[in-house]
C-alpha cells in the first residue's frame, strides 16, 4: 500500500484526490491538511465522503509528511516549493498540482507568477507530468509538475499534429472555456452564482499563465518555438473545460487517422468519430480527455475540439494517473470512472 498525504485537502482539487484516492486500492490515506479547518472530520466538510475517508484534516506541521510515500501538493502556487526539498531529502516523491515546477524557463515563470522562485534546480528536475508525452520520464521521477487544466486540454489537441508536422506552428489559436471550479474554493466575487450565472465572458485575452505552459509543452512535441493565442473563458457551469482549437493545415493527410492512431494506446484520450461534437458532461467526473478533429468544408483549417474535466484529467485524475506511473502500478488504477450523467 502506498501512504499518501494531501497538503491543501479543503480546495476542490485537494478533495477530488480524495475522492478518487479513497477508491484506489493500493491507496492509503495518511494525512490530509487544512490550516484553518484543522481538527475537523473530512466528512463533516464533505458529507460525500462519509463511509469513505475516516481522517481529520491536520495542521500541515503535524502531518508527518516525511513518513508518506508520495505527497500531493493541492495548494496554491508558491507552496510546494518551499517544502518540497525536504520531502524528496526524506526520500518522498513529490506531486504538485500546482504551478510551481511546470515552466523550465525560471525568468518566465517569476514574471507570470510574480514571485521569486525557491528551488530553480528543483525546476530542472521536475519532470512535467503529461502522461501522453512524457510516460518513460515519469515512472522514474521524484518531483512530478502536474500540468494545467487548459494547457492538458490544449495540448492534448495540438501534439498530433504538431508531431506530424500537419499544421502552421506560427499561428494557433486555442478557444478555451472553463467551469467556475477551475478558480478554487475560496469565495471571489467574479465567481460567486450571481456574477457568473446566466452570463459568459473572456478574460486574461493580453496573457493568462497558462500560455507559457502551453507552448512551453508545443515546443517540446514540435522540436521549435510555436505561436499561440490562447483566449480563456468563464462559462456558467460547474465543471468541465471545452477547448476549440484552431490551425492551418499546411499538407493533405487523414487527420481523423492521424488523431485516432495517436492516441490508439492512450486509455484516457479518446477520438471520437468523424462529425462527432463532444460534450464537456461526456467527461464530467472522468479522467477522459474526448477529441474529435474536423476540416469544415474540407478547406486548410483544421479544427479540433478538446474537453476535459478540468479537476479530473485537469488535476486530481491526472494526478493519481502520474502517481500510477511513478509506483509501476496499472495507470488505470482507482481511475476507472464512468462520467456522470446528467
Ligand atoms: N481548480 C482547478 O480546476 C485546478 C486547480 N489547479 C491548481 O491546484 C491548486 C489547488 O487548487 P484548488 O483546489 O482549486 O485551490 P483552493 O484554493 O480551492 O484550495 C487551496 C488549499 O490549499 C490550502 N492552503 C492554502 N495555503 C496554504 C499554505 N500556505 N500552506 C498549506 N496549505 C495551504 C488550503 O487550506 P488551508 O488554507 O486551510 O491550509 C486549501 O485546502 C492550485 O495551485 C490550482 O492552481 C490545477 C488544475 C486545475
Ligand atoms: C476558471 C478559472 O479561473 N480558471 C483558472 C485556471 C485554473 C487553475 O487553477 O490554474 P492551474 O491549472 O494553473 O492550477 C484561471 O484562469 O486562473
Amino acid at each position: 500500500m502506498l501512504k499518501i498525504g494531501i497538503v491543501g485537502g479543503t480546495g476542490y482539487t485537494g478533495v477530488e484526490l480524495l475522492r478518487l484516492l479513497a477508491g484506489h486500492p493500493q491507496a492509503e490515506l495518511r494525512a490530509i491538511t487544512s490550516r484553518a479547518d484543522a481538527g475537523t472530520p473530512v466528512s463533516q466538510m464533505f458529507p460525500s465522503l462519509r463511509g469513505y475517508v475516516d481522517l481529520k484534516f491536520v495542521h500541515p506541521d503535524e502531518a508527518h509528511l516525511d513518513q508518506c510515500d508520495v505527497v500531493f501538493f493541492a495548494t496554491p502556487n508558491g507552496i510546494a516549493m518551499q517544502q518540497t526539498r525536504a520531502l524528496l531529502d526524506a526520500g518522498v516523491r513529490v506531486i504538485d498540482l500546482a504551478a510551481d515546477f511546470r515552466i523550465k524557463d525560471i525568468a518566465e515563470w517569476e514574471k507570470w507568477y510574480g514571485m521569486t522562485h525557491a528551488c530553480p534546480d528543483l525546476v530542472a528536475e521536475a519532470v512535467y507530468g503529461l502522461p501522453e508525452v512524457n510516460r518513460e520520464k515519469i515512472r522514474q521521477a521524484r518531483l512530478v509538475a502536474n500540468p494545467g487544466c487548459y494547457p492538458t486540454a490544449v495540448q492534448l489537441g495540438f501534439i498530433p499534429l504538431l508531431e506530424a508536422g500537419l499544421v502552421e506552428a506560427g499561428s494557433l489559436i486555442a478557444d478555451a472555456k472553463s467551469g467556475v471550479s477551475g478558480a478554487g474554493r475560496k469565495a471571489e466575487i467574479p465567481t460567486l452564482f450571481s456574477e457568473a450565472a446566466d452570463s459568459f465572458k473572456a478574460y486574461g485575452v493580453a496573457g493568462h499563465r497558462h500560455l507559457p505552459e502551453i507552448r512551453q509543452g508545443l515546443a517540446n512535441v514540435f522540436g521549435k518555438p510555436v505561436g499561440l493565442t490562447f483566449v480563456p473563458h468563464l462559462t456558467p457551469m460547474i465543471r468541465g473545460i471545452h477547448a476549440t482549437l484552431y490551425g492551418r493545415v499546411r499538407k493533405d493527410a487523414d487527420l481523423q487517422a492521424l488523431f485516432e492512431q495517436r492516441y490508439a494506446n492512450e486509455t484516457f484520450v479518446d477520438v471520437l468519430p468523424a462529425g462527432s461534437m463532444p460534450e464537456t458532461r461526456s467527461v464530467r467526473g472522468s479522467n477522459l480527455c474526448r477529441i474529435a478533429v474536423h476540416r469544415p468544408q474540407g478547406g486548410d483549417t483544421v479544427v479540433v475540439l478538446s474537453v476535459i474535466d478540468n479537476l479530473v484529467k485537469g488535476a486530481a485524475g491526472q494526478a493519481v494517473q502520474n502517481m500510477n506511473i511513478m509506483f509501476g502500478l496499472p495507470e488505470t488504477t482507482g481511475l476507472n470512472v464512468i462520467p456522470l450523467l446528467p
